[in-house]
């Protein structure tokens, strides 16, 4: 079930848009499933916190609806929306204890004792505060008091949605593993509907079910992690997720192949079929580091290698083809690499082809 929904919704901060640099929210129909886990990921700028402020109520947009299930919120504040947020700084109460804090959005809805304290306890356990549940949450250090917010926003089940913005930014690395699959945990066993905002694609990738990725105000793909990896439906995703990210091989195209320089690529039958309606404009063939594979001199496409990285696992190899640069993972780049030359192809099944930055000739998911 669609619990929340965007119905036309964009948002400009100068209050009138006429062209689509005027939004810092492209307009947008989508919506997050009851029950999900979603990242919201992107890069500094590309509109997370405004999307995530019209959700909580925060911001209103200057076009469309917001709905929670069958009900416009558009106009309802934060407060009458039922949604929990969590932000990047610890929000809590330092003179109390760490049960008080955590019992407070309960107590503040005047829930019944007997309930608080199992709720309590419940979330307590699952975040690993079970022993210092007496303390005041004065003297705790940053990834207790960060998990007593978290805490905080999880311990009520009657909320629409649980928001958290950058949650993470203040817990030490080596912590944020552990912090991060104990959410995970928590909304296996809570099954709250969960956003996650962030601009690390390692926080998204590990904790949300879906990864909702933008850029420029607009929402470029929705998809599991390995939807984001294998197929990328926009040259974005595919820069920005992954390390290094895709390569993009700017291509022209003949009937039934890409051309790279005087070589030829086999398409698929519906990339091909992709292309030829396409018509006119900018053709890449896309594929990641992982999945260029080494040829034999004199097959594939001679790339000149310009660095070779040992990255220990596997060595990683920049080289040029046809004014391209390529990065290509390799277990054992020495042995193929002659004269500063490597001998590389493109195994069909995971190339991928874009027209003016989009992926065409895939079945691709619809964002619901
Ligand atoms: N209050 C504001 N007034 C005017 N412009 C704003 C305001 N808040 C954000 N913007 C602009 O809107 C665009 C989107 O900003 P937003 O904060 O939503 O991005 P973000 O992805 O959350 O970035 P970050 O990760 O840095 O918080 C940016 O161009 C930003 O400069």
């Amino acid at each position: 079930m669609a619990l929340i929904r965007f119905d036309g919704v964009a948002h400009s901060y100068s209050g009138h848009a006429e062209k689509p640099a005027d939004y810092a929210l492209q307009p947008m129909n989508f919506s997050w499933d009851d029950g999900g886990a979603y990242a919201l990921l992107g890069p500094s700028g590309c509109g997370k916190s405004t999307l995530l402020n019209i959700c909580s109520g925060l911001l209103k947009p200057s076009e469309g609806r917001v709905f929670f299930g069958d009900r416009d919120v558009t106009d309802l504040s934060p407060e009458r929306r039922n949604i929990a947020q969590v932000f990047q700084f610890p929000v809590l109460y330092d003179s109390m204890s760490v049960y008080d804090n955590l019992a407070f959005p309960l107590r503040n809805r005047k829930v019944q004792r007997s309930h608080i304290d199992r709720r309590v306890r419940e979330v307590a356990e699952m975040l690993d505060l079970g022993s210092v549940l007496k303390r005041r949450a004065s003297g705790l250090g940053a990834e207790l008091k960060q998990k007593i917010s978290m805490g905080r926003g999880l311990v009520r089940d009657d909320t629409s949605a649980i928001l958290f913005d950058e949650p993470l930014t203040v817990i030490d690395p080596q912590l944020k593993w552990r912090l991060r699959r104990q959410l995970k945990e928590v909304h296996k066993q809570f099954s709250h509907t969960m956003i996650y905002v962030t601009h690390d694609q390692i926080e998204a990738l590990t904790f949300a079910d879906k990864v909702v990725v933008m850029s420029d105000g607009e929402i470029v793909q929705v998809g599991t992690p390995q939807e984001l990896f294998e197929r990328p439906e926009h040259t974005f995703v595919g820069f920005f997720i992954g390390s290094p990210g895709m390569n993009f091989i700017e291509c022209r195209i003949d009937g039934d192949s890409a051309v790279i320089g005087e070589r030829r690529v086999s398409l698929s039958a519906s990339q091909a079929n992709a292309a030829a309606q396409a018509g006119s404009g900018d053709f890449k063939l896309g594929i990641r580091p992982e999945f260029v594979e080494a040829a034999r001199p004199g097959e594939g496409f001679a790339a000149r290698v310009t660095a070779v990285a040992d990255m220990g696992e596997f060595h990683l190899v920049t080289a040029d083809l046809d004014g391209n640069e390529l990065k290509i993972k390799l277990p054992d780049a020495h042995a193929h690499i002659q004269d500063d030359t490597l001998h590389v192809q493109f195994p069909s099944e995971w190339l991928c082809l874009y027209h003016n930055e989009r992926l065409i000739g895939h079945e691709v998911e619809v964002a619901a």
